[in-house]
C-alpha cells in the first residue's frame, strides 16, 4: 500500500486493526516471525501516530508479545502514546479456552467464560480454568493440565493443520471481529464490557500483561487482576514471566534502535 492510500485509509479512524505481516509456517515459534513483523508494524504505527494518534489499536500481528511493546515505543517516539487506547489481540487463546473447556466439561459453549491472562505464545498462555464459568468440579488436575496444555498450543496445532498455508486465518477473523466489536461498544459508552487483553500492566512486575480489561469511552477503563490463582497457575504464572520479558525487551530494544 501506497503512503498516500495509507493516509486515505487511516485518516479520522477511532479503530485500527492491524493483522499485516506474515503467519507462521510448522515448526517455527511466534518469535521466529519478528524480523519481518516487527519492522512492517512498526511502519504501521508511525502511520498511525500521524493520521489517526487518536485511534484504539488492536494488535494482532505476531510476535504479539513484541509488537505491542514496538507499537508502545513508536508512540512514545511520535509523543502520542496512550496506554489505555493500545491492544494486544489475545481473544484467540479466549475463543480456545472456552471451546475446549466447554467440550471436556459438557456445557453449552456459549455460556462460558474463561480468562487467559500472560501473553500470547506457547507458555505465556495461561487459561484460568480455576474460575471458568458455569464452575465444574468434573474436570481431573490431569484434565485440566492437558486443557491447558491445548489452549497454549492451539495456535501451532492450526499451523500444522495447514501445513505451510498459513496460520489460524479464519477462527482470528472471527476473534478480531469479537473483540473490535467490544471495543466500538466501549468507545460508544456501552457499560461492563469485559475482555481479556494483553496491555501495560501493573498487574505483575512485567509492563504488559494480558488480563481482563473494561472497556469504555476512553479504551482502557481498567485493567481488572488475575483474582485467586491455584497452585498449578500460580506455577504457570511464573514459569511465563521469563519469556514475556525478554519477547518485551527484545521489541523495546528493536523500536528504539532502527
Ligand atoms: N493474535 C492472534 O491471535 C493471531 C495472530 N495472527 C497473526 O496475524 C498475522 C497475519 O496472519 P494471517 O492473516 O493468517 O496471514 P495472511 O498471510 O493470510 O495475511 C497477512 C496479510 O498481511 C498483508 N501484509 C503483508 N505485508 C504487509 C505490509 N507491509 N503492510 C500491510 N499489509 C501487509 C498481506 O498482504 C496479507 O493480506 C500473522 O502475523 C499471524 O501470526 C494470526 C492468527 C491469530
Ligand atoms: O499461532 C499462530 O502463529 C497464529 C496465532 O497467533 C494463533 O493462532 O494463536
Amino acid at each position: 500500500m501506497a503512503d498516500d492510500q495509507l493516509a486515505e485509509a487511516l485518516d479520522g479512524a477511532d479503530l485500527v486493526i492491524i493483522p499485516a505481516g506474515v503467519p507462521r509456517k510448522p515448526g517455527m515459534t511466534r518469535d521466529d516471525l519478528f524480523n519481518i513483523n516487527a519492522g512492517i508494524v512498526k511502519n504501521l504505527c508511525t502511520a498511525i501516530a500521524k493520521y489517526c494518534p487518536n485511534a484504539l489499536v488492536n494488535m494482532i500481528s505476531n510476535p504479539v508479545n513484541s509488537t505491542v511493546p514496538i507499537a508502545a515505543e513508536v508512540f512514545k517516539k511520535a509523543g502520542t502514546y496512550d496506554e489505555k487506547r493500545l491492544f494486544g489481540v489475545t481473544t484467540l487463546d479466549v475463543v480456545r479456552a472456552r471451546t475446549f473447556y466447554a467440550g471436556k466439561a459438557n456445557v453449552d459453549v456459549n455460556t462460558v467464560d474463561v480468562p487467559v491472562v500472560g501473553g500470547h505464545a506457547g507458555i505465556t498462555i495461561l487459561p484460568l480454568f480455576s474460575q471458568a464459568t458455569p464452575s465444574t468440579n468434573a474436570l481431573s488436575a490431569e484434565e485440566i493440565k492437558a486443557l491447558t496444555k491445548r489452549t497454549q498450543e492451539g495456535g501451532t496445532e492450526v499451523v500444522e493443520a495447514k501445513a505451510g498455508k498459513g496460520s489460524a486465518t479464519l477462527s482470528m477473523a472471527y476473534a478480531g471481529a469479537v473483540f473490535g466489536d467490544a471495543c466500538l461498544k466501549g468507545l460508544n459508552g456501552v457499560p461492563d464490557i469485559v475482555e481479556c487483553s494483553y496491555v501495560q500492566s501493573t498487574v505483575t512486575e512485567l509492563p504488559f500483561f494480558a488480563s481482563k480489561v473494561r472497556l469504555g469511552k476512553n479504551g482502557v477503563e481498567e485493567v481488572l487482576g488475575l483474582g485467586q490463582l491455584t497452585q498449578f497457575e500460580k506455577e504457570g504464572l511464573e514459569a511465563l514471566k521469563g519469556e514475556l520479558k525478554s519477547s518485551i525487551e527484545k521489541g523495546v530494544a528493536f523500536a528504539n534502535a532502527s
